[in-house]
């Protein structure tokens, strides 16, 4: 028996959901460049759970599914308001999604249809949840969720400022929910699906899920790119600042990736995104460093920006606080996450793989006063 670190390579599942094919990235078998024009985040939400794109009326009864289900319980808000005020914003919406099964009846419900409705649930409340957070950590009160929202971002961002946001910001949102919404099999989806594999809650797996996207080497990475780009603080720091870096073989947040080798599909589009908010704000600051970061990166390593990298600029011109970047890689990434533990559900199989043991052998227990 042999261990391949980190599992490269190894297909543990089958799964209908998302593929990565020669670098190509399809959810239920459109490819991201067309959902990425073309579709708003609900329709990717519905595709992936239902495997085919919606009507105008299931879409309106996702739309008002969302809405119905996004309040959060008050006895949510009163948690927040206990948290530290310094809480790591992945910590508080890992805790509170983890009680959002205490205040649902239905948690422990395994049934197809109490399952699904969880889904709903949680893709409805995590944005709630957040925004909530970010508000009370400042001394604000909380702002409940429209009744009436066309779209999760717009919701979002709604509770998240306290105002009707501008169309340009829901827009930009929109698009970058739906290029983060589902990745195969990544280190979060797999803690779901291993979470859910053993017959547990659907509220369980999102919390694993949450747990393992919150590293800095898997969603994390978001905010440590935007620290990056703060540390660096001009474009003439770029140059010195990444060979300073490479030289001591230290990684840059934001490049590489375990699948694609030639380049992450998604970056392209949050990298174009990047480039218009900044004309739009009129701070092109941070796309130039962005820029000139990567051509280092990918000239001296060849490495190519992920989908962390652009995302750092996207959600900075968005006036999004650094800290609240995972947070919405998980509001989108709920779609995925659910998808896959309600397809782990319908054929699921314990998931236990082996270890290959590289300890001593043939040791003898000591009496503790002879040790
Ligand atoms: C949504 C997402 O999760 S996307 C990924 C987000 N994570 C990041 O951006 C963090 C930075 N990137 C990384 O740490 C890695 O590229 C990962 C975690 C994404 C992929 O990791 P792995 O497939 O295990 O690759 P691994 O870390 O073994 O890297 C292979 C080689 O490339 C180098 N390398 C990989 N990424 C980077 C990087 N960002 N900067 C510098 N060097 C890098 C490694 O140092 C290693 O070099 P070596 O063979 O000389 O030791
Ligand atoms: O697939 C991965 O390993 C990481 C990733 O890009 C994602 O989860 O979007």
């Amino acid at each position: 028996m042999t261990a391949t670190k980190g599992l490269e390579g190894i297909v543990a599942t089958t799964s209908s959901i998302s593929s990565i094919i020669d670098g190509v990235l399809t959810y239920r078998g459109i490819n991201i460049d067309d959902l990425a024009e073309n579709a708003t985040f609900e329709e990717v939400i519905y595709l992936l759970w239902y495997g085919k794109l919606p009507t105008h009326s299931e879409l309106a009864q996702l739309i008002k599914d969302l809405n119905q289900y996004a309040p959060i319980p008050s006895q949510i808000i009163d948690q927040i308001k206990l948290y530290p005020k310094d809480t790591n914003s992945m910590a508080a919406l890992r805790s509170a999604v983890s009680s959002l099964a205490l205040y649902d009846a239905e948690a422990n419900d395994m049934t197809p249809e109490a399952n699904l409705r969880k889904a709903i649930k949680l893709q409805a409340q995590i944005p709630t949840i957040i925004a909530a957070f970010a508000r009370i950590r400042e001394g604000k009160e909380p702002i409940a969720p429209k009744s009436d929202a066309t779209s999760v971002a717009q919701n979002f961002l709604y509770m998240l400022i306290g105002k009707e946001p501008d169309k340009v910001a829901i827009e930009a949102l929109d698009k970058a929910l739906v290029l983060h919404a589902d990745h195969e099999l990544n280190a979060s989806t797999f803690a779901a699906r291993v979470t859910v594999a053993t017959l547990s809650d659907i509220y369980s797996g999102v919390t694993s899920a949450i747990g393992a996207l919150k590293g800095p080497l898997h969603g994390g990475a978001n905010e440590a790119v935007m620290a990056m780009l703060e540390e660096v603080g001009s474009f003439e720091n770029v140059e010195s600042y990444i060979n300073t870096k490479l030289e001591n073989k230290e990684k840059i947040m934001g490049f590489g990736h375990r699948v694609y080798k030639n380049g992450d599909p998604r970056a392209k589009h949050l990298q174009k995104m990047s480039h218009e908010l900044g004309k739009i704000t009129g701070n092109m600051n941070w796309y130039n460093m962005s820029i000139k970061i990567e051509e280092m990166v990918t000239g001296q390593k060849g490495l190519k920006p992920n989908v962390d990298f652009y995302s750092a600029s996207v959600y900075t011109s968005l006036e999004i606080p650094r800290d609240l970047f995972t947070p919405i890689f998980a509001i989108s990434r709920t779609s995925g996450w659910t998808a896959h533990i309600l397809e782990q559900y319908e054929n699921n199989r314990l998931i236990r793989p082996r270890a290959e043991y590289t300890g001593l052998s043939n040791q003898k227990y000591i009496p503790i006063e002879n040790r």
